[in-house]
């Protein structure tokens, strides 16, 4: 049965100077002239009055895409109407009327995967290019959905290959006069592309911190100044500032961008044996965040002996604050100064956050693993690879080079696809 002729609006919806409205599939070049007449000349825009059972619906811009030269690789067309929601319903009820449906979320994307006009990590790269909020996101989701990670996969994936087909040669020729280290040589190369995989193993959490955002928390004792702190760096009041010790209970989060970085930095309540069971949850709560958070900043104040609860949670990622400095000096070795009353330090403490950031979460060169699906992917292959260091005979490691390739093209979906299509297109927005 050949599939649907869909539809939906590619640009936002609401009010607007344009509205794209977008159709896929092989009924789309009947759907156009039933609406506007003849077919205008393929990939050429041509104004045309879009008229339905006598009705003029609006004048409008066409274009007609035969596929497979066309961004799903079937027939489509676009309309680009005035975007008023009139206007838009009325050509989406004409082409209801005349049998196309609407498109399900992120249908015209998977039908470009489905006609091999891109692999998934590609659509992916494009689900990330719509929602990129800041510049390093956008040149990451650029670069996959450029095919960067793609290229990547190929390269491992050409790699796998050639090893298995001399693992293979060396199985079926076994008594012939092969070179006997032959089997030696391809355990040895599959150890060297374990380890590369494994690197870009280590590299994946600074990329899926790019894509979703890095979390940063503040932390100390009460009324060390966590949300005056907040607040400065923020550049508006966005958590209750007061000298009595307890005020902030539930976690206050603001939304920052550091050298390109979306960062959501967390406020919390002061760290102490809570007297009543609402701030014994904001404690809980605030240690909750210091465990999720990537980096931590420990605020320690100038007229305080700094705290066990907040000392203990010292680590490579964590940054110590001595705020008040107005106050006094840092009451602990290697904190950073700050006063909110004075400003001082404050410039510091943003370059050292920016600092973080970018090692964090900062971009690198080869496109990297951005989300979970990439990860395991990578990682059942490395699994395998290290099974077949230890594996007792020929055919158990060709066995084992198999199922890393198996896995490996999971990132791309060439290979059990639908297991995979699913999780992918689930997350796209209508129109994508
Ligand atoms: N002198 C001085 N006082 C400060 C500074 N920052 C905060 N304070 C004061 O310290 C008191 C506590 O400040 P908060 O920002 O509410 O401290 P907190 O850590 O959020 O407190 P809790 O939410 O109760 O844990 C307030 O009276 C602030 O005005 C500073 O840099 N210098
Ligand atoms: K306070
Ligand atoms: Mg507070």
């Amino acid at each position: 049965m050949s599939p649907d002729t869909v539809f939906a609006l590619a640009s936002g919806a609401g009010r607007a100077a344009v509205a794209v409205l977008r159709i896929s599939g092989p009924r789309s070049a009947a759907l156009l002239e039933a609406l506007a007449g003849r077919l205008p000349a393929p990939r050429m825009t041509t104004l045309r009055r879009l008229r339905h059972r006598g009705e003029a619906l609006d004048r409008a811009l066409v274009l007609w895409f035969p596929g497979p030269g066309s961004f799903t690789g079937e027939d489509s067309v676009e309309l680009h109407l005035h975007g008023g929601p009139a206007v838009v319903a009325a050509v989406s009820e004409a082409l209801a009327d005349l049998g196309a449906r609407p498109a399900e979320p992120g249908e015209f994307t998977r039908r470009a995967f489905l006609h091999g006009k891109l692999d998934l990590t590609a659509a992916e790269g494009i689900a990330d290019l719509v929602s990129a909020e800041t510049e390093a996101q956008r040149r990451q989701a650029l670069r996959q959905a450029e095919g960067g990670l793609a290229t990547r996969e190929a390269a491992w994936t050409g790699q796998l290959l050639r090893l298995l087909a001399r693992q293979e040669a060396f199985i079926e020729f076994e008594d012939e006069d092969l070179p006997h280290d032959l089997d030696i040589r391809v355990t040895t190369e599959a150890a060297a592309l374990r380890r590369e995989l494994e690197a870009s193993l280590a590299e994946s959490a600074r990329e899926e911190r790019l894509r979703e955002g890095l979390s940063i928390a503040i932390l100390g004792a009460p009324n060390a100044g966590k949300s005056s702190l907040l607040n400065a760096l923020a550049g508006h009041e966005a958590a209750i500032v007061s000298a009595r010790a307890g005020t902030t209970r539930d976690v206050v989060e603001v939304r920052l961008v550091l050298g390109g970085v979306p960062v959501t930095l967390a406020d919390t309540a002061g760290l102490r044996e809570a007297s009543d069971e609402i701030e014994a949850e904001g404690v809980h709560r605030a240690l909750a965040r210091a465990e999720r958070a990537a980096l931590r900043l420990l605020v320690f104040a100038a007229d305080t002996a700094p705290d066990a609860a907040t000392l203990s949670l010292r680590d490579e990622d964590a940054l110590l604050v001595g705020s008040k400095s107005d106050l006094g000096p840092p009451v602990l070795a290697g904190a950073l100064p700050v006063s909110t009353t004075t400003g001082e330090g404050l410039p510091l403490l943003r370059a050292a956050l920016e600092r973080e950031a970018a090692r964090l979460a900062g971009m690198n060169e080869a496109a990297g693993l951005t989300r979970p699906r990439h990860r395991a992917a990578i990682g059942e292959a490395v699994s395998w690879l290290a099974h077949l260091e230890t594996a007792p005979l020929p055919e158990l490691r060709a066995e084992a080079l198999r199922a890393a390739l198996r896995a490996l093209s999971r990132l791309t979906g060439r290979v059990d696809v639908e297991a995979v299509l699913d999780q992918v297109f689930g997350e796209f927005c209508i129109g994508k």
